[in-house]
């Protein structure tokens, strides 16, 4: 159903933007508490709010080039309607002013090739030129472009309860569209987006919500029955899930984080997923005793490590406003810190993934071969052979996903074996 475009309605989204442009909280958080505070808002009225404001956040520099002086959250969000969701003056009428029918005109007509590349690319210009210095211009654009789209909604079938092709059949059932993931043997791509965290599925842990990239991680890592693994970087669990699946429900599954706000969403959803072989605990840091006691004793760890999220500009498109040179090398300093700590804790013959939801160099390759050239006793096991083994068909020594190629968030993952 579509949103009856009001004043009133069109208001929302102003407020909502104007606590965005704050940057002060994640956009999602910022969203979902106007949300909360507003429960007049109905289905069509959220979704309305929400892809406007979004909208806005993705293409906010190109959109400010073609608003001109004065720049206000009204203009923008004018702009943004008329250009990234090509709405025309007519279904604009209940909202515009007459005095703003020829600006909006103009707004609308600037040719995108007037515009410098990295406002083009709606990227600030420290993202843009790294990117471009790693991807070339033309590839950039096209990165840029796949990032400004909002993202599919994947789901991993948790086969302690169900497999893909029953799940595929309830779904189809209930009529929702939806079908195999290409990449991931898990992964179910809806063709919308229905409100799924009241639906009986859901409920009773048939799935999770979960990007098909992400979900790869845990093919890469291959958890086996009865072994001892650690989720490093478990956060709200994700990927636990998934690693306590392939063990089928078996040995140990350590899920460590520093934040107890993450580890505690990941209780209910354990709860759902029927597993019981996953062990959560906060730790201070990565030099924690906890982590030090287990040293040597570790089949796998993954190292899913606190990054830029720069691949997930998708779904967290504020990110982009958010992070800077500065935090990305902060970020470093603790990547490369984890991945240390991880790889103390595998026995001989044991494996460590390092990964990351980041498209920058700095976060991915330097760090894996910073790692390798201090750590002789691991060798870096090419990912598409792992990933081969499980019917997964990528190239490259390196897992590196990215939207505009594979359709899922930006991912990079290096696994790395610890000699026998
Ligand atoms: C990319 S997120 C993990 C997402 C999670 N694996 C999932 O699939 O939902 C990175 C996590 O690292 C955690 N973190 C940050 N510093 C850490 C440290 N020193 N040791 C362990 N975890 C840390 C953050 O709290 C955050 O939850």
């Amino acid at each position: 159903m579509k949103a009856r475009f009001t004043p009133a309605l069109f208001a929302h989204a102003e407020a909502v933007l104007g606590q965005l442009l704050r940057f002060d909280h994640p956009a999602d958080a910022v969203v979902s508490r106007y949300f909360r505070e507003h429960r007049q808002l109905g289905h069509a009225d959220r979704a309305f709010v929400a892809e406007t404001v979004f909208a806005v956040l993705r293409r906010g520099r190109s959109l400010e080039a073609r608003c001109g002086e004065p720049i206000s959250d009204r203009r923008l969000l004018l702009v943004a309607l008329a250009v990234t969701r090509g709405w025309s003056q007519r279904e604009l009428a209940p909202v515009l002013r007459a005095n703003e029918e020829e600006w909006l005109a103009a707004a609308k007509a600037k040719p995108e090739a007037d515009l410098a590349p990295a406002v083009r690319c709606d990227l600030p210009d420290w993202l843009y030129n790294r990117l471009e210095a790693q991807f070339g211009a033309e590839e950039t654009l096209k990165l840029a472009q796949a990032v400004n789209l909002p993202a599919p909604l994947d789901l991993r079938v948790n086969t302690l309860k169900t497999s893909r092709e029953a799940l595929l059949e309830r779904l189809a059932d209930e009529g929702i569209s939806a079908v195999a993931g290409p990449l991931s043997p898990t992964a179910v791509r809806l063709r919308e987006k229905p409100a799924l965290a009241k639906h009986a599925l859901f409920l009773e842990g048939a799935f999770e919500v979960q990007d098909e990239g992400s979900q790869l991680l845990g093919y890469l890592l291959e958890p086996k029955r009865g072994e001892a693994v650690v989720d490093f970087c478990a956060g709200a669990g994700g990927k636990t899930l998934l690693l306590g699946a392939l063990m089928k429900n078996t040995g140990r599954l350590y899920a460590f984080d520093v934040s107890d706000k993450r580890l505690a969403k990941l209780k209910p959803r354990l709860a759902r997923s029927g597993l019981s072989n996953v062990h959560p605990a906060r730790i201070e840091h990565e030099r924690d005793t906890k982590i030090k006691r287990l040293a040597g004793k570790v089949d796998r760890v993954l190292v899913d490590a606190p990054c830029s999220g720069l691949g997930t500009l998708r779904r967290n498109p504020d990110l982009k406003w958010r992070q800077s040179e500065e935090s990305v090398a902060e970020l470093t300093v603790k990547q490369a810190a984890i991945l240390d700590a991880a790889a103390k804790m595998v026995r001989p013959g044991g494996r460590v993934v390092y990964a990351t939801c980041s498209l920058l160099t700095a976060e991915n390759d330097a760090i894996v071969d910073a790692f390798l050239a201090s750590h002789p006793d691991f060798t870096l096991t090419p990912a598409s052979a792992v990933l081969a083994k499980h019917g997964i068909a990528l190239d490259g020594d390196l897992l590196r996903l990215l939207p505009h190629q594979h359709n899922t968030d930006g991912f990079f993952a290096a696994v790395l074996d610890k000699k026998a």
